[in-house]
């Protein structure tokens, strides 16, 4: 199945001179969206992952699915002021602005191998952050899966040091 098909190019979203990669299309696609879940949770089948954790919101997205698929707890990481208990924070920049993300004390086992779902790598800004966050929190981190790489952004060389897999590049 062609995936790169069901990613819609918006130019100038949210700012001018963005090209922004629109994953609706696909999440219409019941089977594009069960089979891009399925390839994504096969490469880490046999890999060792206790948990699953995501930065909200489209992140949610496929590490849910993932999370079930694997059998897996899932770790919401947060923007600020969403999660009701303690929690540790990670602030970072994106392509388009800065942000910050938290989780709670007490998501992540002292030492678990941490997997971390998004649906796009940019410049890599969120999911570095997502990987401090989940070594501040006392996790390793096992891998970063993205759905979709932007290789010009050269996300991959901020994330230097972690396994990172994409199963679309552009
Ligand atoms: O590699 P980066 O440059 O960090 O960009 C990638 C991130 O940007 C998007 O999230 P966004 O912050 O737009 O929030 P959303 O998921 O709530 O739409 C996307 O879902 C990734 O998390
Ligand atoms: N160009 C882009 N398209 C979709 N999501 C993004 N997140 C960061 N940059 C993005």
């Amino acid at each position: 199945m062609d995936l790169r098909s069901y990613i819609r190019d918006v130019p100038d979203f949210p700012k001018p001179g963005i090209l922004f990669k629109d994953i609706t299309p696909l999440l219409a696609d019941p089977s594009a969206y069960a089979y891009a879940v399925a390839k994504l949770a096969a490469h880490y089948a046999t890999r060792p992952v206790d948990a699953i954790a995501a930065a909200e919101a489209r992140g949610f997205l496929f590490a849910a699915p993932m999370a079930l698929e694997l059998r897996k707890p899932l770790i919401p990481l947060r923007k600020p002021g969403k999660l009701p208990f303690q929690t540790h924070s990670y602030k970072y920049d994106l392509e388009y602005g800065s942000a910050e993300l938290q989780v709670h004390i007490d998501a992540i086992a002292p030492h678990a191998q941490v997997l971390l779902v998004d649906d796009v790598l940019a410049t890599g800004g969120t999911m570095a952050a997502a990987c401090k966050l989940v070594e501040q929190a006392g996790g390793k981190v096992a891998g970063c899966a993205f759905l979709l790489e932007l290789t010009h952004l050269q996300g991959r060389e901020r994330l230097a040091g972690y396994d990172c897999f994409s199963l679309i590049q552009c």
